[in-house]
């Protein structure tokens, strides 16, 4: 099984010294040929840091417009990236290849549906936590459990079901969406509030007191608008475990303005504000955050979409 991971980040890094340590064959898929050139110049070397210990890994870099044929492509850009990196690749994917994503919140899963029409896509929820301490060395820094599964239904493929524990973590999901959907809501309710007071995730209750209670009350009703009365019924429990169990984080999207890089908002309380207007519910809150937080973001000179 070769692997071709879309996105020498933290995340792609990640999966790409997971799978080399299990031995299976790995390539990288880079945006430019600047970012090929760079990876061969520091000797083709992936370092995976993890618990204090550093290994090293030889991997090949490409570009898309390669013409070998991907097996199994693991995606691995930004939301907002996934839809143009992921159109140069569909002519080298075959009705049997697999494609497999990785972004939070929703929309570019969709996306990508959209674009691979002849191929399975496998849609992954990802708790571990990584970070670049450079380019091309990646620190594992929290381990978790992935949870994969087929918005379009369908059993756990072959192929997976073969991938090790040890390998990574992985969980089948029959109903990814609900899946995806908890996730939404949870990042929806910490991230965009600790980017627009740049604080950690403990520190929501009481920097957005009413306000983190009026917006979970709306994701709620969303969660439940989506056909998941049980997540929706659980979800103020959840959110406050997710916030004590994370609370000297910094949420993925304030590292983003901290480092200047665009987020990934409309994926997140973007995507929940459209699926609300979609379902026609009233959700104020939610749209004052969303217009705050791309006015807070614009003010540092970033895109609010
Ligand atoms: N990091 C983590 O711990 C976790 C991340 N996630 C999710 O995983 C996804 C990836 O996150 P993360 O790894 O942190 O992000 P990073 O920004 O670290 O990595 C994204 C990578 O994608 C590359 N990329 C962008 N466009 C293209 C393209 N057209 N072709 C090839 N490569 C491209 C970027 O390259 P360049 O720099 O050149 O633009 C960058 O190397 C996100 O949706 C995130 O929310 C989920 C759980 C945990
Ligand atoms: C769960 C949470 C909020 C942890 O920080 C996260 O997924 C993120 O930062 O994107």
């Amino acid at each position: 099984m070769h692997f071709h991971i879309l996105g020498a980040g933290s995340l792609g890094l990640l999966w790409a010294g997971r799978l080399i340590q299990a031995g299976y064959p790995v390539s990288l898929i880079m945006r430019t040929h600047e970012a090929v050139e760079q990876w061969q110049a520091a000797g083709s070397m992936l370092t995976f840091e993890h618990q204090g210990t550093r290994q090293k890994y030889l991997m090949e870099a490409t570009l898309g417009s390669h013409t070998e044929a991907l097996d199994y492509l693991v995606v691995a850009t930004k939301a907002h990236a996934v839809a143009s990196a992921l159109a140069p690749l569909v002519s080298r994917l075959r009705s049997d290849s697999a494609v497999i994503m990785l972004q939070n919140g929703l929309g570019s899963q969709q996306q990508a549906r959209a674009l691979c029409r002849s191929s399975r896509v496998l849609c992954a929820s990802v708790t571990d936590g990584a970070w670049l301490r450079e380019p091309g060395h990646v620190v594992w820094a929290g381990q978790g459990t992935t949870r994969i599964g087929d918005e379009a239904g369908g059993l756990c493929p072959p192929w997976l079901e073969s991938l090790k524990q040890t390998t990574l973590d992985w969980v089948w999901e029959q109903d990814i969406g609900r899946v995806l959907w908890q996730k939404l809501a949870i990042n929806c309710a910490i991230n965009p509030f600790t980017a627009l007071y740049d604080c950690l995730n403990g520190e929501i209750p009481a920097r957005a007191g009413a306000e983190l209670d009026a917006l979970t009350h709306e994701l709620q009703s969303l969660l439940q608008s989506q056909g998941y009365a049980e997540q929706a019924a659980e979800l103020p429990d959840v959110i406050s475990t997710v916030i004590l169990k994370t609370a000297q984080n910094s949420s993925s999207m304030r590292q983003d303005v901290h480092a200047g890089r665009r987020t990934e908002i409309d994926y997140i309380l973007g995507h929940a504000c459209r699926a609300a207007e979609k379902a026609r519910l009233e959700v104020p809150a939610m749209r004052h955050l969303h217009a705050r937080l791309k006015t807070h973001l614009a003010m540092l000179g970033l895109p609010g979409d």
